[in-house]
């Protein structure tokens, strides 16, 4: 089952500044999500990803070009749309329970207190934590934090969840545990997830398809289809040959050179494992 509508970015451009000192970020950019889709989106540091997701999220304006949600076009937040940023420690606040940091999206929406901890301590649940209700944000894990602020994403209950580099500041195994817990909300929910991130393992792992962005303006170099199934796990997923293949071709793409063509949405060959035990492959 999914839910909501697709977002479409048609020939979006983005700009700041003006005159001679302005600087186009994003040029003749365009991309489609579908609903319950999960879409990676990765590129170089200050390609515009955020840029991107901001736009999404109708938190910005783009310069010309249109961002729409279904046949709405999004100039402003959207209900439907909730955003989970990389910087937990700043979105959660540190003078409220974690229930209370949780169910804030609520309070806007004349949801009365009682609801509102019933369905923050819910969400919590979903995120793995049905106990920490009760205590302080700073008294939580890094990772733990994070999954607080994605708990907050999904009290509003909203069909699209964008995640801006979400997990980049925990630890590896608990980015490996939020991966995880991402698919298995998107499963659960049927909810569409867009993921801005600098790890091409990590775009690869998630995804259904992977936007690489890149160039001077940015644009879409290539979207790949990610045919790694929907039961994905971090042993035997990253094991399996194809991940080794998808990722040298993000890699290749993102460093301009000639990118090896997987054929992935075609026959794949297959190669030798290269996956495990290896380091994530980020991008500078
Ligand atoms: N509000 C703004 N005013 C001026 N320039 C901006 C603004 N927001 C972003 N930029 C510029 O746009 C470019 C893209 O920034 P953005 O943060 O979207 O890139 P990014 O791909 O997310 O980078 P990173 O991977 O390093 O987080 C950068 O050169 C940045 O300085």
């Amino acid at each position: 089952m999914t839910r909501g509508s697709s977002l479409h970015v048609e020939e979006l451009r983005m700009a700041f500044g003006h005159g001679p000192q302005e600087h186009l970020v994003l040029d003749d950019l365009s991309l489609r999500v579908d609903p319950g889709e999960a879409v990676c989106i990765v590129g170089p540091s200050g390609a515009g990803k955020t840029t991107l997701l901001r736009c999404l999220a109708g938190l910005a304006r783009p310069t010309s070009g249109a961002v729409r949600y279904g046949d709405q076009s999004l100039t402003e937040p959207h209900a439907d749309i909730a955003v989970v940023s990389q910087d937990y420690r700043g979105s959660l606040l540190p003078w409220l329970r974690v229930w209370d940091n949780v169910a804030f999206p609520l309070q806007g929406r004349g949801v009365r207190r009682a609801e509102r901890k019933r369905r923050a301590l819910d969400c919590l649940a979903a995120v793995g934590l049905p106990d920490v209700g009760d205590k302080y944000p700073w008294q939580l894990s890094g990772g733990m934090q994070q999954r607080v602020a994605i708990a907050r994403g999904l009290a509003y209950d909203a069909p699209v969840l964008l995640m801006d580099e979400p997990f980049g500041s925990v630890d590896a195994q608990s980015r490996f545990d939020l991966e995880d817990l991402t698919l298995e909300l998107r499963r659960q929910l049927g909810i569409t997830v867009v993921v801005v991130t600098h790890d091409i393992d990590e775009a690869v792992y998630l995804g259904d398809r992977v936007i690489v962005l890149g160039g001077k303006p940015t644009a879409v170099l290539e979207t790949l289809t990610i045919p790694l199934g929907t039961d994905r796990d971090q042993l035997s997923t990253r094991a399996d040959p194809r991940f080794a293949e998808l990722r040298t071709r993000v890699l290749s793409l993102i460093r301009g050179e000639r990118a090896p063509d997987t054929g992935t949405d075609r026959d794949p060959a297959p190669a030798p494992d290269k996956t495990v035990g290896a380091d994530r492959t980020g991008v500078a």
